[in-house]
């Protein structure tokens, strides 16, 4: 069993950190409960191996405290941590056979072998390792290789969580979705704590119940695809989830209108009374490209747009546009062939967010 807790976690790189640029990871706290399937989702250089590697005890935290099932585990080290942690390439030894890859951390333990030849076939049979069994390491693909690297992360029965550092990324495109489906079977068929860093999207939404979208060292929000895609917490999930982002607004009060630079919005008395109210100045509005729809003719809850470009994607179609200068991504059904001015957007008001110094603030809809 394993909940892990994060309790005032921080960490920087540098002995004499001068302010929090210095932090890889930023003051955090967070739980990821017993038997979860998670994924820790954010851009290159935001802190998400930093924090897979203070978990697994590869990295002690400069401050705060991790915590398995409430005890404190700063100083343990990764082999008295009962966690297994896959990295981007393989580890894996070339020399063995697979079956001795497999049973490596079985035998390394001093499990008699006739407890260790059934862990062994039972977990090369879920990953379909058993016609391999004989081969030596370094003769298999890098699928292959993967496999047993994640393989023997599974034998070992004392594992209660298993953290994958961009598994995926050696695999071949059309393989990775295979892979995918097996590590969620796994997940299903064990009840193993799985943390799985991505900084794709699809990645971890396919494989994941919850996401934790890290930014600058933060988790900037904790929750499902769902709820990801339909109230991003912080501006940074609104842009790097979806296809294409959401679009944001910087907005003014102005004699009882919310202003997107010269351009009066359309938007209901709420809104305008949370903008017209702010604590900062700091304020943007957040719509993403599925909720605008596009007319050729006014009405009170359009604004005039400039139409750059209309992509057909198949299924939707894309049109690009501007508004007060700045471009605009909408996500129209099928069968816009094409767009002519002039033409004015609806924002719909239902699914617009109001962000105050980047964070949601949130909105009752009546
Ligand atoms: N050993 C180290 N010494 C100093 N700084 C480091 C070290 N490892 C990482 N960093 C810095 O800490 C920050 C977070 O890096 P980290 O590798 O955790 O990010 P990441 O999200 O895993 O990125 P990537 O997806 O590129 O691996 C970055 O600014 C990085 O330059």
């Amino acid at each position: 069993m394993a909940e892990i807790t994060l309790k005032g976690l921080a960490h920087s790189y540098s002995k004499t950190p001068a302010g929090s640029d210095d932090y890889a990871i930023r003051q955090m706290d967070h739980v990821w409960h017993q038997g979860g399937a998670y994924a820790l989702l954010g851009p290159s250089g935001c802190g998400k191996s930093t924090l897979l590697n203070i978990i697994s005890g590869l990295l002690e935290p400069s401050e705060g405290d991790v915590l398995f099932d409430g005890q404190r585990v700063n100083e343990l080290p990764p082999e008295e941590r009962n966690i297994a942690q896959v990295f981007q390439f393989p580890v894996i030894y070339d020399t063995m056979t697979v079956y001795d890859n497999l049973a490596f951390p079985l035998r390394n333990m001093n499990t008699p072998e006739y407890r260790v030849d059934p862990k062994v076939r039972e977990v090369a049979d879920i990953l379909e390792l058993t016609p391999l069994l004989s081969r030596k390491a370094k003769n298999l693909t890098a699928d292959e290789k993967q496999k047993v690297s994640m393989g023997r992360g599974l034998v070992r029965d004392d594992v209660s969580a298993i953290l994958f550092d961009e598994p995926l990324t050696v695999i071949d495109p059309q393989l990775k979705w295979k892979l995918r489906r097996k590590l969620k079977e796994i997940h299903e068929r064990f009840n193993i704590t799985m943390i799985y860093v991505t900084h794709d999207q699809l990645e971890a939404s396919t494989f994941a119940d919850k996401i934790a979208v890290m930014y600058g060292g933060q988790v900037v929000q904790f929750g499902t695809p769902r709820e990801l895609f339909e109230k991003p917490a912080h501006t940074f999930v609104g842009y790097f989830i979806g296809s294409p982002g959401m679009n944001f607004m910087d907005v003014t009060h102005q004699n009882g209108k919310v202003m997107f630079g010269d351009q009066p919005l359309p938007v209901n008395s709420q809104l305008t009374q949370l903008v017209a109210t702010a604590s900062s100045s700091n304020i943007k509005l957040g719509i993403r490209p599925e909720f605008i729809s596009v007319a050729n003719s006014p009405t009170p809850n359009t604004v005039p747009i400039h139409v750059e470009n209309l992509q057909d994607l198949g299924t939707y179609s894309l049109l690009s546009f501007k508004l007060n200068g700045q471009l605009f991504k909408a996500r129209l059904p099928e069968g816009h062939s094409a767009i002519n001015e002039p033409a004015f957007a609806e924002f719909s008001d239902r699914h617009i967010g109001l962000y105050i110094d980047e964070y949601l603030v949130e909105i009752g809809h009546e």
